[in-house]
């Protein structure tokens, strides 16, 4: 297994830019997912790798080979690339052994015993092998993809929205088994997904792309925690986000003074806090309070949306049964850092991910109507 290096990749159709200047390393061994939108670049970008387009400018490596740029084009067929499409992509007419044992030579794909290390490998029972792609659960038959791919060892697997098409159940366990299987390979694995869920939980480091640059390259952690901007945090999960004054490492907001992350200059910013750190206390004396407004109520958790004293809304994430009632006045406390963003030019209005004026709330399209007020 190889490593990926994307070096100032470019890509226009006609006079539309699709990938601009895009720099990306996949270590060998690890996974990456590229994280994005519809239509930010990702399968351009797969499709660049894997060498089915040729990009404008700048190049691809795989380990120390180049095959991409500078004049250079290695034809897919020889780029030493596995890779998984959205559908599997299994050929209908062969069987699971033949699907998994297409791409090797003639006298390795009568090897029975690979075929079972194979399945093995991404956790299907070797009793399928006999199977029609048509017997198999989508889940299966993406398993059965991956095991193609990784059959003949690539240097890389490209794997692209492999469990867009799977219900969520099936999609959960297939995840794993894929994660597992490409773990035990060992595999340099780049994944596209637009699920930041999956890339989250799948991946080494998260590759973020919007409108065909790289924003953001950091582990998941490191992602999710310190997102390089608002509209950042908003893609990979809930955020409130509150006017703020930074000041010596603390903002002030109207939940408080909140301690920041890292090296804030001094000035009016936004802040960013996720609604998990928002904890629900009896309201006391003049600290932070808030009353809700509607309860959305999941069974392992619940999410409060919380009407604060200037009229924006924010939503809590709650664990446990002891939940609030509608209409009901709470105390609000935040639990850990947040995270400043400065406001060029001073004022700290709190303008939405999207750049909307006026108060944000974390998934306005998703909340319900407020409930009434008892
Ligand atoms: N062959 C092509 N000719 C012209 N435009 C193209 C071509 N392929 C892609 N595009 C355009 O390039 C942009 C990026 O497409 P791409 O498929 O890479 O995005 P994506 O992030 O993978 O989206 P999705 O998640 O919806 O698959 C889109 O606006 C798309 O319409």
């Amino acid at each position: 297994m190889s490593s990926l290096t994307v070096t100032a990749l470019t890509k226009a159709f006609g006079s539309t830019p699709v990938l601009t200047g895009v720099d990306l390393h996949v270590p060998a061994g690890g996974l990456t997912a590229l994280l994005g939108p519809s239509g930010c670049g990702k399968t351009t970008l797969l499709r660049l790798v894997a060498g089915f387009d040729d990009p404008d400018s700048g190049s691809v490596t795989l380990g120390d080979r180049l095959v991409a740029g500078a004049g250079r084009g290695v034809p897919a067929r020889s780029r030493g690339i596995g890779f998984v499409p959205q559908e599997g992509g299994l050929f209908p007419h062969l069987t699971v052994a033949g699907n998994v044992t297409f791409g090797l030579a003639r006298q390795r794909r009568r090897d029975r015993g690979l075929v079972r290390e194979l399945l093995d490998l991404v956790g299907l029972d070797v009793d399928l092998a006999d199977r029609s792609p048509h017997q198999l659960s989508g889940g299966q038959q993406q398993r059965v993809a991956l095991a193609r791919a990784l059959a003949p060892e690539p240097s890389i697997v490209l794997l692209d929205e492999p469990f867009s098409s799977l219900d969520a159940g099936l999609r959960e366990d297939t995840r794993q088994a894929v994660g597992a299987a490409l773990a035990a390979a060992g595999a340099t694995a780049l994944l596209v997904t637009h699920d930041q869920a999956e890339a989250l939980s799948m991946a080494d480091q998260v590759a973020v792309l919007r409108g065909g640059r790289l924003v953001q390259l950091s582990d998941p952690r490191t992602l999710y925690q310190r997102p390089a901007d608002l509209d950042v945090a908003a893609f990979v999960g809930e955020s409130v986000v509150l006017a703020g004054d930074v000041r010596d490492g603390r903002a002030e907001s109207v939940l408080g003074s909140l301690a920041v992350t890292g090296a804030v200059p001094a000035g009016p910013a936004r802040i960013l806090v996720r609604p998990e750190q928002l904890r629900l206390v009896a309201p006391a004396g003049r600290g932070p309070r808030g009353r809700v407004r509607a309860l959305d109520y999941y069974g392992h958790d619940s999410r409060a949306h919380l009407e604060l004293p200037g009229g924006q809304t924010v939503t809590a994430r709650l664990e446990g049964a002891d939940l609030p009632s509608v209409g009901q006045e709470v105390g609000i406390e935040v639990v850990g850092a947040a995270v400043a963003f400065p406001v060029a030019g001073g004022a700290a209005d709190v303008a939405g991910p999207a750049g909307a004026a006026g108060p944000v709330d974390a998934e306005p399209t998703r909340r319900r109507p407020a409930e009434a007020i008892s």
